[in-house]
């Protein structure tokens, strides 16, 4: 929406105010979108800061509000532009004096269009491209009711001679005779013509052309296409005639084609009046060509409906804009004279090509025009006839029409016929067909086998080629959700994402086998793409990969969009990529654009609203998934007697511990399991452990939030991080910090020093104590010893035994 009041953004309507009656204070205007929804709020005339006269008023009929300001989410009804007044009436308001002129939408458009073209002219503003366009475009759809084709039209094919049909000036009036739309078609007042010829051989460049208007008339040569309007021209130089001087004129043709398939031109000319220097104005005219060697034809009914001259309820409607009946008849009431125009206007005046001399005897026949008393009718309806509904059609009742359909009795209901097939051979090709279909259609619905208590963490997997940003990305993410900073991104890294939901982190290496472990488990698949670089190899491959596995979500996350400086050349790149993208996945495939590492970490609210993405997105159970139990290693502990490797020099047959969420089905003991690039393995024993990352307990479920105590969990075995660790058998409680000397992280406490003082003991207990010359009591003979006994010969079974203690 643009307010239109403003100087900036609209056309500056704030000084607007009715003389007359003075309690009339503006007054909203606006329009936006392409279904125009503007109001002149209140009425009044226009009193414009150079002091020239004019009086241009649009009246809205929701007039109670007159005094105040309409809401800023003000919107026009239908009928609530009631009153158009574009001077005539200067002197009056439309609400005390009542009007007698009748809004048509041509009006408002091109009243529209004036004052956007005026202020591009006397430069008060820059109007941009977009908004000519915009009305221009609004203006020819009203004006000819027809769509705006954006074919360019060949100026040399409109050279001709134009009839002018429709006027409007503003801020001045031509030898006292008053702007109405009464003026409209009736030749006695609207004598005048435009026409235009190239010479024989010549450019646009080379174009001449007569203007006439009542007493002014004028000539012009050249015309250059405007840049910012399609089918608009400016006319290059104007060699005025009489006391007015034509200072710019511009023409436009209208995609609109007469009954007889010529076009209409619409012209438009600025001028100063050398006696009134400050005055200035604008007129528009419309003009429809007169087939050369023919004689002038009035408008015909459906011309004149096409030109916005005879605006209906249902042309209205269409624009979106509903007249009130009285504001209709308003618009038709004066143009029932019925005048014809003279039949003056032979062959000579309508050659395209004609020469400059032929202008003379032109203007001499003008002149005849003027003087002699036009007679004939023009063909309008009346506003009666336009009232009255169409007749019923009548079907015939005799003749030849009522002999045909005798005996043809319509067939009621579905024809059985219509559709038979041609041939039995075909009709069993249908049926089957029909079968078939019907069958793929009864698909077993999909029943998701993850529980909904508790069910494991949603995998999102983080792909892309090296360097591209995906320890970033994780980082980025658990400290979204942890709260937690990472110093390193080492395997699945789980955090509570909701009060119903957990989310592990992958990061998936740059290599196929790495691909295809991720492609088969993951849920979702944060595909990284280097914006500075483009698509590589490996996201394809990927692809390809997770194509062979079901095809989990993926959401496209493009980095290292700060290294493109410009702003053309990052729009055009993010336009690019967006597009293979979606050529690769699908159409409007999600892609989020991170613009920068700030502190090793992308920006926070774009991190938000990829989080946020992530939490609300649906996961569909993929089909091998949903029938297969398989888990996602968050540990891996090697049970193998280290000496057995030892000696085996790493080829004995090993046990191992892995710790993960199942998923999918559940696990039974004696099947095989498949673990990737080892083979198929026998499992010596599945047990529950406790939850590592555990969701929100009932208690806190109820509130509306995570707590903060939650929000800190982080379930990352293999990384810096995570709080408690669960074994078969042991608890493992990390505290933060390595326990090395002169390390700030770690708290200086008893207990931590007990443990760093440990660290410096480089002898064994027995040593001490055989150094050690302590007497449990003073009368023993030797001091403490500790009796080395038979299983004391190897340091290694020492730890054995160890162990089992
Ligand atoms: N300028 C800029 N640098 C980025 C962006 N994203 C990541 N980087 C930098 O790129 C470098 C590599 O980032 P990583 O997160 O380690 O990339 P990676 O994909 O994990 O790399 P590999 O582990 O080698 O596969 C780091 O120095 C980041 O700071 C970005 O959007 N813009």
């Amino acid at each position: 929406m643009v307010d239109l009041r403003s100087k900036e953004n609209g056309l500056g309507l704030d000084n607007w105010q009715c003389k007359e009656c003075g309690d009339a204070q503006l007054r909203h205007f606006r329009y936006g979108g392409p279904e125009i929804t503007y109001a002149y709020w209140g009425h009044g005339r226009k009193n414009s800061p150079d002091g020239t006269a004019g009086d241009d008023a649009l009246s809205c009929n929701r007039k109670q509000s007159v005094k105040s300001e309409p809401p800023d989410d003000f919107q026009l009804r239908d009928g609530d532009i009631t009153e158009y007044n574009n001077g005539s009436n200067s002197a009056t308001c439309p609400s005390k004096h009542g009007h007698r002129m009748g809004l048509t939408m041509m009006h408002l458009r091109t009243y529209m269009m004036d004052h956007l073209l005026n202020d591009h002219w006397n430069k008060q503003r820059r109007v941009s491209t977009q908004e000519i366009k915009y009305w221009n475009s609004t203006m020819h759809e009203v004006t000819t009711g027809a769509e705006i084709r954006k074919r360019p039209i060949s100026f040399t094919s409109l050279c001709g001679r134009y009839i002018w049909v429709y006027r409007r000036h503003e801020a001045f009036e031509i030898d006292g005779s008053s702007d109405s739309e009464t003026e409209q078609n009736d030749r006695r007042v609207f004598g005048g013509y435009l026409e235009f010829w190239v010479p024989d051989g010549g450019k646009n460049r080379d174009v001449r052309g007569n203007f006439r208007f009542e007493n002014v008339s004028f000539k012009f040569e050249g015309v250059t296409p405007r840049k910012d309007a399609a089918n608009v021209w400016e006319v290059d130089e104007i060699i005025a005639t009489a006391n007015w001087l034509a200072t710019e004129a511009v023409i436009t043709a209208l995609e609109v084609e007469d009954d007889s398939g010529s076009p209409f031109v619409q012209f438009e000319w600025g001028a100063g009046c050398c006696s009134r220097p400050n005055n200035s104005g604008r007129s528009s005219f419309v003009g429809k060509r007169q087939p050369i060697g023919d004689k002038w034809k009035p408008l015909s009914a459906r011309e004149r409906s096409d030109l916005g001259i005879q605006v209906d309820e249902r042309v209205t409607r269409a624009v979106g804009i509903l007249l009130d009946d009285s504001v209709t008849r308003h618009c038709f009431e004066s143009v029932q004279d019925r005048h014809s125009p003279e039949s003056t206007f032979g062959a000579s005046q309508g050659g395209v090509a004609d020469s400059e001399d032929a202008t003379e005897p032109r203007a001499q026949s003008d002149q005849k025009i003027r003087e002699t008393p036009v007679v004939n009718a023009l063909s309008f309806s009346s506003p009666a006839m336009d009232d009255r509904p169409h007749k019923a059609h009548r079907p015939a009742q005799s003749g030849a029409k009522a002999e045909k359909k005798k005996g043809k009795e319509k067939q009621k209901g579905f024809n059985e016929k219509a559709f038979a097939p041609r041939s039995g051979r075909r009709a069993e090709r249908e049926g089957r067909r029909t079968a078939e279909r019907d069958q793929t259609r009864l698909h077993v619905p999909l029943v998701n086998r993850t529980p909904d208590d508790e069910p494991p963490p949603v995998i999102v997997a983080v792909v892309g080629p090296p360097g591209v940003g995906k320890t970033t990305l994780v980082k980025s993410l658990v400290r979204r959700y942890t709260k937690q900073t990472l110093n390193q991104v080492q395997g699945p890294i789980t955090v509570v994402s909701g009060k119903k939901k957990r989310l592990t982190f992958i990061e998936c290496n740059n290599d196929l086998n790495s691909m295809i472990d991720i492609g088969k488990i993951a849920d979702l698949v944060l595909l990284m793409i280097d914006g500075s670089y483009g698509f590589e190899m490996e996201t394809f491959e990927f692809l390809n990969i997770v194509q062979a596995h079901g095809f989990p979500k993926v959401i496209g996350v493009l980095t290292h969009l700060d290294l493109i400086k410009k702003a053309a050349a990052l729009r055009d790149t993010k336009k690019m990529l967006k597009k293979r993208f979606w050529t690769e996945i699908y159409q409007g495939a999600k892609l989020f654009y991170l613009s920068g590492v700030l502190n090793g970490r992308y920006p926070d609210t774009e991190i938000l609203n990829l989080s946020r993405f992530i939490s609300v997105m649906k996961f569909r159970p993929l089909v091998f998934r949903n029938s297969h139990p398989y888990l996602l290693a968050d540990r891996i502990e090697d049970l193998t007697p280290r000496e057995e490797v030892r000696l085996s020099q790493g080829k004995c047959d090993r046990t191992v511990t892995v710790y993960g969420y199942l998923r999918g089905t559940n696990m039974r003991m004696g099947t095989k399991v498949h673990i990737p690039g080892v083979g198929d393995m026998g499992v010596k024993g599945i047990s529950k452990l406790g939850d590592p990352c555990p969701l929100p307990d009932a208690d806190s479920e109820k509130r509306r939030k995570l707590s903060e105590k939650k929000k800190l969990l982080v379930h990352a075995p293999m990384s810096d991080v995570g709080g408690v660790m669960y074994d078969k058998d042991a608890v493992y409680i990390n505290v933060p910090g390595s326990f090395t000397r002169g390390n700030a992280d770690v708290l200086q406490g008893e207990g931590e020093k007990m443990v760093m003082d440990l660290q410096d003991v480089d002898e064994t207990l027995e040593d001490v104590v055989a150094r050690s010359h302590i007497r449990l009591f003073g009368s023993s003979s030797r001091p403490l010893a500790v009796d080395p006994g038979p299983n004391r010969q190897h340091s290694d079974s020492d730890e054995e035994d160890e162990d089992e203690e």
